[in-house]
């Protein structure tokens, strides 16, 4: 395999599956050996599509590869696209045996595994990554699926991929709003479980955001290997994996708040990181120097350092009641017990969170 500079492995039983890193992989790395019938459904979006489908195509010799090329952005990540995949599978007689590939950004990613989880009750897929988010967090692991108008990612389903390939190439067309969006997910590995590396990253923000090549493969090796770990460890979220939700109970709140698309993911993660960290100080379980420290990184990422304007605590909580991690009407909240050590609570004090939103929201 040529350019391939880095491979990890999920470690999940049966259901193990390598992450290749390396640059100019796409079209010259040879996936055929993850496809077992013949048939391929190439699932793509309208910007990524002029880009790089063709050379993706090249990954796949000897198979009959359809494509499917959705329209762009968070808001179409909902039912109606959805169905267009299966429209493309139907119309084209894709069968049991179909491998589905998604290239593109998480949102391609997380619909054509919930695709691939759904069709025919279930079959395989390749992810092909291609934003730095998706190279880094929503690629690996098996969460799949779409948006409902009252919260994020509230239909879906678990569904390993066969296969990650990560293709540090693709990273130079991304527009720099992309790339401080997906380093927000990068520095989360740092606070939830890192140390050494949120140094790393302090050291290396600037080449990061200017989109060196040698630190941008570190990092995404880093952010592979350590939720490639957590996921080894809890696949389904019954406890540990819910650290990789740092920050994502605002974030979410304030994605479907603005309406899905206006504020990117990894924008809404980035502030709700900076939100959980204030309340995480205020809970004395980290200090106020930690959190100008995590607040200094987040916004040198290029990230924004408050919630939308107009948003108040009410929003916020209506919108986090909703939250998935929630357990009988109770919030459940990740907070940091030290620099590089999270925690899931519901210990947090009312009297606190009112203090955060008061900090960062627009008055009633
Ligand atoms: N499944 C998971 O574990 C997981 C983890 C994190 C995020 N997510 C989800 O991922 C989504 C966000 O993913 P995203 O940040 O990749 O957004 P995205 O998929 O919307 O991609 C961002 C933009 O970049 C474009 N693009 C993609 N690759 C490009 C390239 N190489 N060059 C130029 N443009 C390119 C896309 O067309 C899009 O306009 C959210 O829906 C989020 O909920 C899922
Ligand atoms: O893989 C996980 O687990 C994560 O929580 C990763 C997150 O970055 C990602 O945004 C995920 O889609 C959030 O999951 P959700 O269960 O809160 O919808
Ligand atoms: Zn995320």
């Amino acid at each position: 395999m040529s350019n391939l500079l880095r491979e990890l492995s999920v470690e999940l039983g049966e259901r193990s599956y390598p992450i290749f890193i390396g640059q100019n992989l796409l079209g010259t790395c040879d996936l055929s050996r993850f496809v077992g019938g013949s048939q391929v459904m190439l699932v793509t979006n309208e910007t990524v599509a002029p880009l790089y489908l063709e050379s993706a195509k090249g990954c796949f010799p000897g198979k009959r590869i359809d494509t499917v090329v959705l329209p762009d952005g968070e808001k179409y990540k909902d039912w109606q696209t959805l169905n267009r995949i299966f429209d493309g599978l139907l119309e084209r007689r894709h069968t049991r045996k179909t491998t589905l590939v998604a290239l593109g950004g998480g949102v391609v990613g997380d619909m054509a595994g919930f695709a691939a989880a759904c069709y025919q009750r279930g079959v395989p897929f390749i992810q092909i990554p291609t934003t730095l988010l998706s190279q880094v967090d929503s690629s690996v692991g098996g969460k799949t699926g779409i948006n409902h108008p009252l919260g994020k990612n509230m239909i879906g389903a678990f569904h390993q991929p066969q296969a990650v390939l990560i293709d540090t190439g693709s990273l130079q067309t991304l527009p720099p709003r992309e790339v401080s969006a997906g380093l927000a997910e990068v520095i989360k590995y740092g606070l939830i479980r890192d140390l050494d590396f949120l140094a790393w990253l302090e050291d290396r923000v600037d080449a990061l955001v200017a989109l060196d090549a040698g630190a941008l493969a570190e990092a995404i090796y880093r952010s592979c290997a350590c939720k490639a770990e957590v996921v080894a460890l809890d696949e389904r979220e019954g406890g540990l994996r819910a650290i990789l939700n740092l920050g994502h109970t605002f974030g979410h709140a304030i994605e479907t708040f603005a309406g899905y698309g206006n504020w990117l993911h990894g924008e809404a993660v980035g502030t709700g990181m900076i939100m959980a960290a204030e309340l995480s100080a205020l809970e004395g379980m980290i200090s106020r120097a930690d959190c100008d420290r995590i607040t200094r990184l987040i916004l040198s990422a290029g990230l924004p350092g408050k919630p939308p304007a107009g948003m108040t605590a009410d929003d916020f909580m209506n919108l986090m009641a909703v939250d998935k991690k929630n357990v009988d009407g109770q919030l459940r909240l990740v907070l940091l017990r030290s620099l590089g050590d999270a925690v899931i609570t519901s210990g947090a004090s009312p009297e606190n969170l009112a203090l955060t939103f008061d900090r960062f929201c627009s008055p009633e």
